[in-house]
């Protein structure tokens, strides 16, 4: 229960709207998991109401209701008393205090007028009181109803504003929405709000863009990335690659390459749930390990590498591009990230490197740092002209053209 209900994204679990319990019971408890455990399982009120956009039983207003009458999580009674029940005894108690009232009052007015010892004005009290009490339980009961539905149909706006739920109009002309699947747009943008929100050290989408669009132009079949954190930057190479191409992303620490795989995973299995003309992502691996050793035992026999993006640790940052030298392929581009903010600290070696090696031609592509529009940064984006460094830049207005984007 608490998994279901757990809306942070975290980095070491998969949030709860990847989750779906057979997902998670599957990763617990080491079972294969498979495609349909990434589908949305409806309870079963739910699959009753659901919406068949292809025609059928499509009922708007019966769905409302029923999906209206669903258990309130948050209610701890639900659990125990169904709403239904609720209703059903507080209304009763209300009505019969009611008339109980009405009854005893009676009484009492005919023996004070009259004479006698029918009712007593306590019992007439007890009577009142426990018709207000019954009458506010069934009272706050439908409040909170309300309340939820009115919260639920707030929840459905944000979610249709941040584009993890879709409109559309059904069969009847009713205004109907249906959260999207999950693929790689949908992880890019959770893992956007979470960089967004905690500052995590992401690539952000104005960078993100520029290596999409450097990735686009150059089209290489193998790309390597240092320091994968939770894969936002390898989705968005991977999208930009397409299908049929491969990326390897490294990274060092466990628990990062742990979640990078899962994010990766499902980013890149939702898409190819999706139609073939849907499918977009290049086939994702990530090695956990350090690049420096990584790469050059792995690489050995390998495809050579097309491109190669490095966001490591900048001051490892040359390490890893004299790793990875001896596999660049000729006329490989070489980005590394963080060229602007760490240009006099950890990246200046790196940078004195690719400007002044004639294996190299080089420049430096300005744009701000992730999540702030204060701080200057940018990329190195170099091509490798190979050992003999005689090659020239094959599109040396690319990097102009990106840098003004
Ligand atoms: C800035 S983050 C990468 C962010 C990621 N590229 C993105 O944009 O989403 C740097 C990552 O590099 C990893 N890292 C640092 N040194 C490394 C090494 N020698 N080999 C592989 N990964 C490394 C860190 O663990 C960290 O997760």
């Amino acid at each position: 229960m608490l998994l279901k209900h757990k809306h942070r994204l975290s980095p070491y679990c998969i949030p709860s709207e990847f989750g779906r319990k057979g997902a998670l019971i599957a990763t617990r408890s080491r079972l294969p998991i498979r495609r349909e455990h990434l589908k949305r399982q409806p309870c079963k009120a739910q699959r009753q109401s659901q919406e068949d956009p292809q025609g059928g039983s499509s009922d708007g207003k019966r769905r409302k209701a029923i999906e209206d009458e669903l258990r309130d999580p948050s209610n701890f009674l639900e659990y125990f008393v169904p709403r239904p029940l609720r209703l059903v005894l507080t209304g009763s108690g209300a009505v019969s205090c009611l008339i109980a009232t009405v009854i005893t009052g009676t009484q009492l007015l005919s023996d004070v007028k009259y004479g006698g010892g029918g009712a007593s004005a306590p019992t007439v009290a007890i009577n009142a009181a426990g018709c207000l009490l019954f009458a506010a339980l069934f009272t706050a009961d439908q409040r909170a109803a309300d309340t939820r539905i009115a919260r639920r149909d707030e929840v459905r706006k944000a979610q249709v504003s941040i584009g993890d739920r879709e409109v559309y109009v059904n069969k009847e002309g009713e205004r109907m929405s249906r959260l999207k699947e999950v693929n790689s747009d949908w992880i890019i943008r959770r893992l956007e709000r979470w960089g967004q929100r905690d500052g995590m050290p992401f690539i952000g989408p104005q960078k993100g863009a520029l290596l999409q669009q450097l990735v686009r132009e150059r089209q290489p079949r193998q790309v390597v990335e240092v320091g994968t954190m939770c894969g936002y930057s390898a989705l968005l190479i991977a999208q930009a690659m397409g299908p049929g191409r491969q990326l390897i992303s490294i990274e060092a620490d466990w628990k990062w390459a742990l979640a990078a795989k899962r994010f990766v995973w499902q980013g890149t299995q939702g898409d190819k749930s999706s139609k073939p003309a849907q499918q977009r992502c290049a086939h994702v691996d990530v090695w956990f390990g350090n690049a420096l050793k990584q790469i050059p035992e792995q690489f050995r026999g390998r495809p050579s590498i097309d491109m190669l993006f490095l966001d490591g640790t900048p001051s490892e940052t040359l390490q890893y591009l004299k790793a990875a030298e001896p596999f660049l392929a000729e006329g490989a581009t070489v980005v590394a990230d963080n060229a602007g903010v760490f240009a006099n600290g950890g990246m200046k070696p790196y940078l004195e490197y690719v400007r002044s090696d004639s294996k190299y031609s080089s420049e430096l592509v300005k744009c701000k740092l992730e999540w702030r529009d204060d701080v200057e940064d940018g990329m190195e984006v170099s091509q490798y002209r190979g050992v003999l460094g005689s090659r020239q830049l094959e599109r040396p207005e690319l990097v102009q053209k990106v840098g003004e984007a």
